[in-house]
């Protein structure tokens, strides 16, 4: 079975804008795969090119084997899309549109009423089949949307921020359900801006900037990439910082009696830093350790990227590092000051 998703040297440029830029992708058959970006990054152009709704200027997309424009049906039938945007016809009860939906896949009438019914049960509005979306509510409207997507019995669900703004139970009971389709064997793509939801939800993540991928890994490899902070606290205070030995620790601060290391796997150099602090003399009477989020990675590689691309914002983030990264020997402070900006 080839993956669900595999796009190769994908390139989409809007006139002057280059919204893809040679984008390199595989999402497997059956995994739960989150698509983060910051704004523009690309992510609505890569979904728009997978549904067809834009044309590529260069490279490849497959779904399932069917090329997007060559084998356009075959792609287009297996994929569920629940855009950002309401793009639903408001004059019809939305029962009636999710028959309208399927009709245009050539699902004949008797199973499009058992579908739609059945899409409209699962995201818990069957009882307002006969009203028309204008009047439902903003949170209904979002589920109507999953239900759209739904309707054709679609082997890849591909969700654009499906939760935005909506409220935190809404957003836990569409996780459910979204959650439960990828259990029965349904591939999702989710974009999303919320951090905590492709961390809760997904296997891999893509983090994508300017069109390119920038890295695809689980939430726990990517979180495995950042620095954690140790904080050690004293029986007094500890006035100058002092030299901890070990190459593993990236900065050391002080706050009263308070010490502070940035490390890249703090719990492993507890044993080191404590001795170390014994032998200057300071009695440590508890630590805390702060692991890094996922969105502080995020923030670090998606700026290491515009860094890099940038000419001026390059220059900016170098002197960042250079005022801020003391003791730091180079490649990556800048990152690590980003990634603290971010708390
Ligand atoms: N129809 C269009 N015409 C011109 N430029 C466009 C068009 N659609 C998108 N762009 C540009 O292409 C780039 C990528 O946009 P896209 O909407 O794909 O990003 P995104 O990652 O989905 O952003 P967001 O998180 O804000 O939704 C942006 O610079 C955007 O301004």
């Amino acid at each position: 079975m080839p993956p669900a998703i595999r796009v190769e040297g994908l390139e989409k440029d809007y006139g002057d804008v280059q919204a893809l830029d040679g984008l390199d992708l595989t999402v497997p058959e059956g995994s739960f795969f989150g698509l983060l970006g910051p704004n523009g990054a690309g992510k609505t152009t890569f979904i728009n090119v997978l549904v067809g709704l834009v044309r590529k200027t260069g490279g490849r997309a497959e779904v399932f084997g069917n090329d997007v424009e060559e084998d356009y049906q075959g792609a287009r039938d297996a994929i569920g899309l629940a855009p950002q945007e309401f793009n639903v016809d408001r004059f019809f009860p939305i029962e009636e549109v999710l028959h309208h939906k399927a009709g245009y896949h050539g699902i004949p009438e008797a199973e499009a009423e058992e579908r739609a019914a059945e899409a409209l049960k699962r995201v818990g509005i069957y009882d307002k089949r006969d009203v028309r979306f204008d009047w439902l509510s903003g949170g209904m409207k979002r589920r109507f949307m999953l239900a759209r997507a739904l309707v054709t019995d679609p082997d890849l669900l591909i969700l654009d921020e499906p939760t935005a703004g909506v409220d935190v139970e809404l957003r836990h009971d569409l996780w459910e359900v979204i959650t439960d389709l990828n259990d029965e064997g349904t591939t999702i793509l989710l974009t999303t801006h919320y951090i905590e939801e492709a961390e809760r939800l997904c296997d891999e993540v893509a983090i994508i900037d300017s069109g390119r991928k920038v890295t695809v890994a689980t939430p726990d490899e990517l979180t495995e990439k950042g620095s954690d902070t140790l904080t050690v606290y004293c029986e007094s205070a500890i006035g100058d910082a002092p030299a901890l030995d070990d190459e593993r620790i990236e900065r050391v601060a002080v706050e009263g009696d308070a010490i502070r290391v940035r490390a890249t796997s703090a719990s492993e150099v507890v044993p080191s830093v404590l001795r170390q602090l014994e032998a200057a003399g300071h009695t440590p009477l508890d630590i805390d350790i702060e692991r890094t989020s996922l969105e502080e990675v995020f923030v670090d590689l998606t700026r290491r990227e515009a860094g890099a691309d940038a000419d001026a914002e390059s220059h900016e983030a170098a002197s960042d590092s250079a005022e801020t990264g003391d003791g730091d020997d180079g490649e990556g402070a800048g990152d690590r000051v980003t990634a603290e900006a971010s708390r």
